[in-house]
């Protein structure tokens, strides 16, 4: 896999959505996505665990058009990822959607996935230790790794204590391939992420159950910034 991958899209901000909280806030996650996009939204992953792939299916098509609609008329490329569901990728990639995929450790395995999708769609994985780091970087195909929780986190029900800024700082560095933060992410502590090497920060409850999607999305970007500069520094 060669070339710059991820060229036109701004990873600073990273919206997975949870049906749930979307709901809980009075809203559509089609609603939702449209809002945070249009706040400044540049990546956006489906994630559901309670709905079966028909219901998936349908939901990510919605995701799709909300993308489309909060970017039409703008050259953003904003890359929807699904969330686990490489079935329901290669069925919207078969009708010649433009999808992306996010898997874990114990998902399928980053190789099975480029076997059933091919090279065109981006791969995200999950990596929170040095030799899934190493695994990924000797494997290939992987385009972006999503590390955390950098902070403690209710969303996930399965996440482990959160690892703080500091070690997620060296886990970055040592990643090898473009990285993003999630987990505990909101607008007050999003500061604490710059200067570590990210590309971008990945949030699902400071977005899906804000009052207002748009302006927590354009909150969160004001306090990562363009992520490179750490607190107190000039720039
Ligand atoms: C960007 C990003 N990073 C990490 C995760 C977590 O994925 P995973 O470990 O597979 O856990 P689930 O989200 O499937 O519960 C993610 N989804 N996105
Ligand atoms: C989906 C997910 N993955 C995580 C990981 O650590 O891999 S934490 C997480 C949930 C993040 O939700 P919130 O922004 O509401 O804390
Ligand atoms: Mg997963």
């Amino acid at each position: 896999m060669s070339g710059d991958r991820l060229a036109g899209i701004d990873t600073r901000l990273y919206l997975v959505t949870d049906t749930a909280q979307c709901a809980g806030a009075g809203r559509t996650v089609a609603e939702t996505v449209r809002a945070a996009v249009t706040g400044g939204a540049g990546v956006v992953q489906v994630r559901d665990k309670d709905i079966d792939d028909a219901e998936f299916l349908v939901l990510t098509r919605e995701v799709i058009t909300a993308v489309t609609e909060a970017t039409a008329g703008t050259d953003r490329r904003v890359p929807v990822f699904l969330n686990d569901r490489v079935a329901v990728a290669r069925r919207l990639l078969d009708e010649g959607s433009d999808v992306h995929i996010h898997v874990g450790q114990t998902d399928t395995p980053v190789a099975e996935v480029r076997d059933l999708l091919g090279d065109g769609p981006l791969v995200g994985l999950s990596a929170a230790e040095p030799e899934e780091f190493a695994t990924a970087q000797e494997t290939g195909g992987v385009d972006l790794v999503g590390i955390g929780p950098v902070f403690d986190t209710t969303t996930k029900t399965d996440a482990p204590a959160g690892i703080g800024p500091d070690r997620l700082g060296e886990l970055t560095a040592s990643a090898g391939i473009p990285a993003v933060a999630i987990g505990g992410i909101d607008a007050e502590r999003a500061h604490e992420l710059r200067g570590r090497g990210l590309v971008g920060i990945c949030v699902v409850s400071a977005i899906c159950r804000a009052e207002d999607p748009e302006q927590a999305a354009a909150d969160l970007l004001d306090a990562f910034g363009d992520g490179t500069r750490k607190d107190g520094e000039q720039a």
